[in-house]
């Protein structure tokens, strides 16, 4: 249903040890936004968003996904991690992770059909990656790894794209097309989260941002909470701030 929300997050913590990584966050996205999720290193950026994909358990709170708790919200969510996370010297050529999107809509007895051949085919084309199919993906550019991992994305679908980092190490025409896709995934009514470290793109690429440091420090329209105010209090001191382009960017 169109008016329910695609996440809802309550009173949600998660810790790692004695380290609490995420403490608190309330948090409502409604369907069709592209969103950043922005902060400076250690916020908490993908402890939150393993969380929402299940790969990580909270210590407390609850997780909603277009109105499902548990694994019924999983299956309407799509998970990207970072490209650093996977073994690329794993022998699979990119179509082959491709496919990989569909394995999970398979159920016992049903065998890979015309309509998953389709749906690879399409996500391939999508990314501009199909004359690369038959290439291991060892062999593949740190870009190119990036476009078949949002293939697989999209060969898998769901309501809720989660993509951390996804412009991480890409040049700048790979970060072009995937920002071109996340588009239209958002354009088609999709609910897309986007783990985000370039200030300098933020205020272009999304509708909306979650402030993170630890806990919500903000959350709203892009246009209302990218202020320098708000970025102060997220980013502490490691912020340099030019005023008169109204530019922000970190200080690593
Ligand atoms: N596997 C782990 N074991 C112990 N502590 C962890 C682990 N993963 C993350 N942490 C800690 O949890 C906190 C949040 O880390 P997280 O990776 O979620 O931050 P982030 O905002 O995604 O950072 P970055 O921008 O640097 O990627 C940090 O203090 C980090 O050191």
């Amino acid at each position: 249903m169109s008016t329910q929300l695609a996440l809802e997050i309550r009173d949600l913590s998660l810790s790692y040890g004695v380290v609490r990584a995420v403490e608190d966050v309330n948090l409502n996205i409604e369907q069709g936004r592209l969103v950043g999720i922005i902060g400076p290193n250690g916020a908490g950026k993908s402890t939150l968003i393993k969380a929402i994909a299940g790969a990580k358990d909270p210590d407390h709170g609850t997780i909603r996904i277009v109105g499902e708790t548990g694994r019924a919200g999983r299956r309407k969510l799509t998970y990207v991690p970072q490209r650093g996370a996977v073994d690329w010297d794993f022998p699979i050529s990119a179509e082959g992770v491709v496919r990989q999107g569909r394995f999970g809509g398979l159920g016992l007895l049903r065998r890979f059909g015309k309509a998953d051949r389709r749906a690879v085919q399409d996500a391939l084309d999508a990314v501009a990656m199909t004359s690369l199919k038959d290439r291991q993906i060892g062999e593949l550019s740190g870009g190119q790894q990036q476009r078949v991992f949002l293939a697989r994305a999209l060969a898998q679908g769901g309501e809720v794209f989660l993509m951390d980092e996804p412009f991480a190490g890409v040049d700048a025409a790979t970060e072009k097309a995937i920002m071109a896709v996340l588009r239209e995934l958002r354009d088609a009514g999709k609910t897309v989260l986007v783990v985000h470290h370039d200030l300098v793109t933020v205020a272009d690429y999304f509708d909306e941002i979650v402030l993170l440091n630890r806990t919500t420090v903000a959350h709203g329209p892009t246009s209302r909470v990218f202020t320098p105010e708000n970025m102060r209090a997220t980013y502490g001191g490691h912020l340099a701030i030019f005023d008169a382009q109204s530019q922000i960017e970190a200080v690593e």
